[in-house]
């Protein structure tokens, strides 16, 4: 790590120190000058590909909004002056609560097709995890390297190949992640029509497969190896990709790993009991920043049902988190840790790693200081009591 990451207000003073010494922040301050500035960085399909979500996007837009109908309580007379954001989740101290989603093909926002290294390097920086997509442009031993002491978190998609899901699942334990993440949501991708506008889900493949070109199970179904024919790969990748899990399968899931197992994409009280009593260690709530369903609830609604159904089991939360307020709420929702998606990897499109760095650092900051003026000084201090409904 070669900047501590706390006290995280200091980055309000270094940049206005900076300020006083003439120097124009570098990257944005506002999430709409972050997302305008990473429209004219990135090309049309990256950028539809990053931005887009199912169907006319009212539930990808329905999780942003979702947050304005809570507000902070502000507390007096607490002299909030110390602030602690630590949390402890698996056995391990979090400096935050906050984390980096897992993003698929991340590599293509970045010129030199290894935006899953940048944003490794980013974590290392600032102590916020990486949840590592099994679709990275460079193998997860090469990202986990990155990483430096913060810990990673590795996100499985579950071929319909066994033997292929517990080989990658060995070369996460062993590369040192921290965590296996299984997404439940993303067996088949959704109905995209930014994406079928702009056909770019064929080109964006071939950018996302080096955790499978380079695993000998994944090799030994091929004709050829990838390096003289990707296109095998390609059509082989498509053939094994999702798997449609049911229930009879938690325990096959379950036994993958003594690692804290953590299933993404729940957000119905009766799934997250069944998972539960199946024995994973985590629940993860996510509607996937609503890119594979539309017309469902924003996350943040279901998350607080989703906490009670947990019943103490810790609770991952994203979709629609843009800003430091957001990751406060979603904590006093009962969330244990709150994941951002779509800002990071428009920070990684404008700025690479220092994007990434500033996107994670400007969230901790204003969480942090809003929790300073608001006078709530650590995180078990955020409870459902500490938010009012917006009527
Ligand atoms: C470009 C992109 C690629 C994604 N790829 C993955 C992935 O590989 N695995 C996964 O579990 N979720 C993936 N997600 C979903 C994120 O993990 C997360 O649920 C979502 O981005 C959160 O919403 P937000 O973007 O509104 O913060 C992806 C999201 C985006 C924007
Ligand atoms: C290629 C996709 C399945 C990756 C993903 O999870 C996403 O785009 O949301």
């Amino acid at each position: 790590m070669d900047q501590p990451p706390r006290p995280f207000k200091d980055y309000q003073d270094e940049i206005y120190l900076d300020g006083l010494r003439g120097v124009v922040p570098k990257f944005p301050m506002t999430y709409a000058e972050l997302e305008s500035r990473a429209q004219s960085a990135l090309p049309p399909s990256v950028l539809s590909y990053v931005a887009g979500g199912a169907g006319d996007e009212r539930t990808q837009n329905a999780n942003v909004t979702a947050f304005d109908r809570w507000g902070l309580i502000p507390r007096m007379f607490v002299g909030a002056s110390r602030r602690d954001l630590s949390v402890d989740l698996f056995g391990m101290t979090l400096p935050s609560p906050l984390f980096m989603a897992p993003i698929g093909v991340l590599g293509i926002c970045t010129q030199d097709g290894h935006g899953d290294l940048a944003t490794a390097r980013a974590a290392a920086r600032t102590g916020v995890p990486m949840i590592a997509s099994t679709l990275s442009a460079d193998p997860m031993e090469s990202v986990a390297a990155e990483l430096g002491e913060t810990p990673g978190f590795f996100q499985l998609y579950t071929p319909t190949d066994r033997a292929l899901a517990e080989s990658l699942v060995r070369r996460a334990e062993k590369s040192g992640f921290k965590a296996i993440v299984v997404t439940m949501d993303t067996w088949i991708t959704g109905w995209r029509p930014r994406d079928l506008a702009t056909s770019n889900f064929p080109q964006l493949r071939g950018h996302c497969l080096a955790n499978y070109t380079s695993d000998p199970v994944f090799r030994a179904l091929l004709p050829t190896d990838p390096e003289h024919d990707m296109q095998s790969a390609v059509l082989k990748w498509v053939q094994v990709f999702g798997n449609p899990l049911t229930w009879d399968d938690l325990p096959w899931l379950r036994s993958l790993t003594s690692l804290p197992l953590i299933v993404k994409g729940l957000c119905h009280p009766e799934d997250v009991r069944r998972a539960r009593d199946g024995g994973v260690d985590g629940i993860y709530c996510s509607n996937h920043g609503g890119r594979q369903a539309n017309g469902g609830l924003p996350a943040l609604d279901v998350l607080p049902a989703v906490v009670e159904a947990a019943d103490g089991l810790p609770v991952l939360f994203d979709s629609g988190v843009r800003g430091g307020a957001d990751i406060v709420k979603a904590i006093a929702l009962g969330a244990s840790a709150v994941g951002v998606g779509r800002p990071y990897a428009y920070g990684l499109g404008i700025g690479g790693t220092d994007g990434v760095t500033h996107v994670l650092r400007s969230l901790l900051a204003e969480a942090d200081l809003l929790m300073a003026v608001d006078g709530y000084p650590t995180l078990a201090d955020l409870t459902p009591e500490a938010l009012q409904r917006v009527l």
